[in-house]
């Protein structure tokens, strides 16, 4: 059975706390007969350090779900929270939380060093030292070699470890990463996500990985479950999971202390 998520009290900041929270979080697209509910009732919480899969057929909510966790988007009901992230404004969150999409969303004209630099001189960090960062984020993907081409002269596997490159240069606490596998091959997804584990835990960086392949999800270290817009938990024996967890167990996703 879930268990009760403590409270953490307002305006408390803990090393330890939730990076981002869902308290009965709702989202409705549209209004009337057209509207359509992506998710609904969800709570759950993201700790630090933690590693998590979201796993659901298409149109489950996933992308709902991270999008709504990265204030890239607005609930329609409940709270979403970020306890432990300080100053939780916009900016703040764009900082720490880092977001890997579905599709391309390099900007093609900017080369792939300049892409990867870019947020980082936004945050105001000076150029020789975000070219320095942008360089060594490269590196760790690989991908020093392709530094000065545009995205267009890249493949989708380059391009997604681009991606994820300049997501890990910001050094962000929470890596949301939204099917970073989907469009590539399983050798090059694989790739893919071992480097975005290994850099992210070498930077002590919690992760969320959408997806709806369950190769993908093994490789994390907990893994939730969304259909028709709900976290569910799989009854035990059901799937053949080896580790499942809820998104409010605090013994198995690593806990939230008041
Ligand atoms: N902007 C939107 N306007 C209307 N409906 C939307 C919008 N975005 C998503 N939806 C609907 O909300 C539901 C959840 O979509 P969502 O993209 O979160 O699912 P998903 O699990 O991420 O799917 P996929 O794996 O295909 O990306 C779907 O029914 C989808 O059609």
């Amino acid at each position: 059975m879930p268990t009760e998520i403590p409270s953490v009290a307002d305006g408390m900041q803990r090393m330890d706390a939730a990076l981002v929270r869902c308290d009965d979080v709702a989202r409705t697209y549209g209004s009337g007969p057209a509207a359509v509910v992506a998710v609904h009732g969800l709570d759950c919480h993201v700790p630090p350090g933690a590693r998590i899969a979201v796993v659901g057929p298409s149109g489950s909510g996933k992308s709902t779900l991270l999008h709504l966790m990265a204030g890239l988007d607005r609930p329609t009901a409940g709270k979403v929270s970020h306890p432990g992230i300080d100053g939780a404004d916009a900016d703040t969150l764009t900082r720490h939380i880092g977001v890997v999409f579905q599709g391309p969303s390099l900007l093609p004209p900017l080369t792939v060093a300049e892409n990867v630099a870019l947020p980082l001189r936004i945050d105001g960090v000076p150029e020789t030292e975000a070219d320095d960062r942008a360089q060594v984020a490269l590196a760790r993907l690989e991908l020093t070699e392709l530094a000065r081409r545009l995205p267009d002269e890249l493949s989708a596997g380059q391009a997604q470890r681009v991606a994820v490159a300049r997501v890990l240069a910001r050094r962000p606490r929470l890596v949301l990463a939204d099917e970073p596998t989907g469009q590539l091959d399983r050798a090059t997804g694989r790739q893919v996500l071992a480097i975005l584990l290994g850099t992210a835990q070498e930077l002590g960086a919690a992760v969320l990985v959408t997806t709806h392949d369950p190769r993908i999800a093994r490789a994390l270290d907990v893994r939730w479950y969304m259909a028709d817009g709900r976290l569910i938990r799989p009854e035990a024996g059901d799937g053949g999971d080896d580790r499942t967890d809820h998104p409010t167990d605090q013994r198995s996703s690593g806990g939230e202390k008041t």
